[in-house]
């Protein structure tokens, strides 16, 4: 089985957390494009859909899914996306394809959490996938200099712009031992809208697929 075939199976794994009548929170990225593609097959249970993204809504409507306003739609029950990595304790980084902030928002927002994922993403030590920063564009260079005190290498994502129109700082080399104190001390940087450590509302499930199929985290 190839990685995406295994982003496949763990989404089709999880259409099993969707009830009859819910507004499903949507996440972004290629698993969650994969669970999108197949919640179309169960499309009546589904009242609405609220999207981590504008590239999610417009795949939602393109299926023919309703897409609410997260405002219009209240606490939602269930939230499925995926991650760029996972610990054991379902801390995730996430923002690789620049929706962290929309994500964090409609994860935040759900009483349940499910993340979805091939194998390669559960790691012991969260890191090695550089940290997404999204930064307000004045703050740039001094969002830089304090990921420097931290031992981090900030790069630019060159040529791209998120949803809510600021620039995305991908963090090299950053040591997360404590994901939580980690979250908690980059969301004090001025400037730094969200950083992409799920820690202090981490997934509350997580579906890995992998060569020997199915396995659920909890
Ligand atoms: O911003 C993007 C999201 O956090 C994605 O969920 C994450 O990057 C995983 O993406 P993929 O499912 O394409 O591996």
């Amino acid at each position: 089985m190839n990685q995406d075939a295994m982003k496949k199976a763990a989404a089709e794994a999880a259409l099993v957390y969707v009830q009859p009548g819910m507004i499903v929170g949507i996440g972004t990225g290629s698993t969650a494009n994969h669970f999108i593609d197949l919640l179309a097959g169960i499309k009546h249970k589904v009242e609405a859909t609220v999207a981590s993204s504008i590239a999610s809504a417009n795949r939602l409507e393109a299926h023919g899914f309703r897409v609410l306003d997260l405002n219009e739609a209240g606490q939602l029950s269930l939230y499925v996306d995926g991650a760029d990595e996972s610990n054991e304790h379902l801390h995730l980084v996430k923002g690789g394809g620049g929706a962290l902030t929309r994500e964090k928002i409609v994860a935040g927002a759900s009483d349940k959490f499910v993340c979805i994922a091939d194998d390669s993403k559960l790691v012991n030590t969260l890191g090695k996938f550089p940290l997404p920063l999204e930064v307000i564009p004045m703050a740039q260079a001094l969002v830089a200099r304090e990921m420097v005190k931290l031992g981090g290498n900030p790069v630019l994502r060159t040529g791209f712009t998120t949803d809510n129109g600021n620039i995305i700082l991908d963090v090299h080399g950053l040591e997360i031992t404590n994901p939580v104190e980690m979250e908690n001390r980059l969301n004090q940087i001025p400037g730094v809208v969200t950083n992409g450590l799920f820690a202090i509302r981490p997934a509350d499930v997580l579906i890995l697929a992998g060569a020997n199929g199915v396995r659920t985290l909890v």
